[in-house]
């Protein structure tokens, strides 16, 4: 998350100047590119839908940056100062959602925007999922209210607002300011003397929910630029919002996606020449020798402080309003930090003794085992009805924690504990469905080309494999024949010295094979119990009396026989990664 309310390096009698950074958001053309152009009131360097394309198509392409300033407001500290909202205006089409991800992760404060005669749509629901996971606080704006006939247009804005209230209170965002403007009233043939309805009153709301987020200094420097220019005689300048860490005049920074190192010449906030930024602040940072064509968005950060992976161990939560279930070997777009590639994942839980462990955050133990999962476990998933079965208390707890490997078709490049998202985006975008399926922070990344060698096989992740066969006959007191466990064509040999359980409670140990037929021997070393022997004899007095006439008897007996055979129950753990498969028991 970006903390980006930002105090420029002030000297002792300078106002104070906070930036904010606040994204809108929402359903395709719910009206966010116009109210961003309504609320600013100083363009910035980035201007609204500049892409020629975006035009043409009345659609936002890209992030849109412009802000307003206003007086401080007093809960954000004493004394005469500026506050700068630099809003972010993001694309509202179903294709771009990568695009919002990124935006998102810049954010303070949200913007959600609503066609109030329209009401929640499939993407004003995929972008409060996103709020949810990546911001801290929302504000929820209703517009074209100049579309609601005057004389009711009062009561359907409480309708709405009613409605939103009760959408919102599942969420983090419970209870959050909504308020009803008309960024441009009349339409897009109405002049632009047209004055916007709502407006100042959003501004104060907006000043009302702006905070200080917490910001640090400390680890490595890593910039999210939204726009790069040059300046005669200067160099390059690229804008953008500082995630994390500090910068300094003469500090070398990287620009991954290019693998080239630039000095850092110059800095600015606020127009005003700076020497040091930290995480929070909006800067331009000034380099020279660059060619501003080579980077339109992207991250800028220390030298070699963001890996290069190509898969990743990951805690995730499912999202809940996705309809799917959560599949091992399942494909998904993942969103790792600022970059999306396609990925498959195999989900973890931990082993049944953890299930209830307090979760770990932003570290992941290698010491630990864990168990693999067909499914994410989440109420209703097929496992953890399993589960349910398996687990003494016979209430199906789902574990506090769970992880998932993910491996990428291709190699990304991000910062450690980054944010990740995995969505369907090849789900029809026209089918009213959140395309949103987890999301999660990155633990470990595997920067080996070959970690499939190097590394998977230290991530402890086991199948508990249960095999059952049935005692087919009492050789003598210690050994019985089984059959069924296993396939005629298996080798024996390699189950050899295993543990197995009788349904009749004996604990047996497999000695080896008996015939040709997959049939197999076990060993009893504490000697069957009487009573399994009577029951495992019963069989054959059926035939003796059954020889004798009685009909009745034999009924009886033979059901006993097919009811309750004795079943052998071999159980062992097999480590996912061992190239060996080794079996394992306790
Ligand atoms: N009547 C009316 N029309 C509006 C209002 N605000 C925006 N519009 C119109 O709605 C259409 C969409 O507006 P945009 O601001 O481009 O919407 P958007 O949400 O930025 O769209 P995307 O970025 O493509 O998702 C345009 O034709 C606007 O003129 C409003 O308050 N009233
Ligand atoms: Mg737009």
């Amino acid at each position: 998350m970006a903390g980006s309310a930002a105090v420029a390096a002030p000297g002792p009698s300078a106002p104070r100047r906070l930036n904010v950074n606040v994204g809108v958001l929402g359903h395709i053309d719910s009206g966010k590119t116009a109210l961003a152009r309504a609320l600013s009131t100083t363009s910035s360097t980035a201007a609204f839908d500049r892409a020629p394309q975006s035009r043409a198509r009345g659609i936002t392409l890209d992030l849109g940056f412009s802000c307003l300033r206003t007086p401080l407001p007093p809960h954000l500290g004493p004394g005469p100062g500026e506050l700068q909202l630099t809003l972010v205006d993001c694309p509202g089409h179903a294709s771009l959602i990568r695009t919002i991800i990124g935006g998102a992760q810049i954010i303070d404060l949200m913007m959600l925007v609503i066609d109030v005669t329209k009401g929640m749509q499939t993407q004003s629901a995929e972008c409060l999922v996103i709020g949810q996971i990546a911001c801290q606080k929302m504000v929820v704006v209703l517009n074209k209210i100049d579309l609601l006939p005057e004389g009711k247009r009062q009561a359907a804005i409480e309708k709405m607002t009613k409605k939103m209230q009760k959408t919102l209170e599942n969420t983090k965002f419970q209870g959050c300011p909504i308020a009803a403007v008309a960024a441009k009233p009349g339409g897009p043939e109405a002049p632009e003397t047209v004055n916007p309805l709502g407006v100042s009153e959003l501004i104060e709301v907006l000043k009302s929910q702006a905070y200080l987020p917490t910001r640090d200094p400390t680890g490595p420097f890593l910039m999210a630029i939204d726009h790069c220019f040059s300046i005669k005689g200067q160099g390059t300048v690229m804008t953008g919002t500082v995630l994390s860490g500090s910068v300094s005049l003469g500090d070398n920074v990287e620009i991954p996606a290019l693998k080239v190192t630039k000095k850092v010449k110059s800095m600015q906030m606020f127009h005003t020449p700076v020497t040091y930024a930290m995480q929070g602040d909006r800067v331009g940072v000034c380099v020279t020798q660059f060619d501003p064509k080579l980077l339109e968005r992207g991250l800028i950060c220390t030298p070699e402080s963001l890996q290069t992976i190509y898969a990743a161990v990951i805690s995730l939560k499912k999202i809940q309003y996705f309809r799917g279930a959560l599949q091992t070997k399942a494909k998904f777009h993942i969103t790792v930090g600022h970059e999306t590639v396609m990925g498959r994942v195999m989900f973890f839980s931990p082993a049944p003794a953890d299930f209830s462990k307090e979760p770990l955050e932003n570290a992941f133990d290698f010491e630990k085992e864990y168990l693999y999962q067909e499914e994410y476990l989440s109420k209703g998933s097929k496992s953890s009805e399993e589960n349910k079965e398996n687990d003494q208390t016979g209430e199906g707890q789902l574990p506090r924690q769970q992880w998932a490997l993910l491996e990428f078709e291709k190699p990304v490049t991000c910062p450690k504990f980054c944010l990740v998202i995995g969505s369907k985006l090849d789900t029809d975008i026209h089918a009213n469905t959140c395309r949103l399926a987890f999301h999660g922070v990155l633990l470990q990344g595997m920067e080996d080309k070959n970690y499939v060698e190097t590394f998977l096989p230290k991530l402890k992740v086991y199948k508990l494999k249960h095999k059952e066969g049935q005692v087919e006959r009492v050789l003598d007191d210690y050994s019985v024949i089984g059959r069924s466990l296993f396939k005629k064509e298996t080798n024996i040999q390699i189950f050899v010295g295993l543990k197995v359980k009788l349904s009749t409670g004996e604990d047996g140990v497999i000695e080896g094979g008996f015939g040709q037929s997959g049939k197999f021997k076990i060993r009893i070393p504490n000697g069957l119990k009487s009573d399994t022997k009577v029951f495992l004899t019963v069989p054959s007095k059926k035939k003796s009396k059954a020889g004798k006439g009685d009909a009745a008897k034999e009924d009886e007996s033979s059901k006993v026989d097919s009811a309750q055979p004795v079943t052998i129950n071999l159980l062992f753990k097999r480590y996912v990664f061992d190239t060996q498969k080794k079996m394992i028991q306790s």
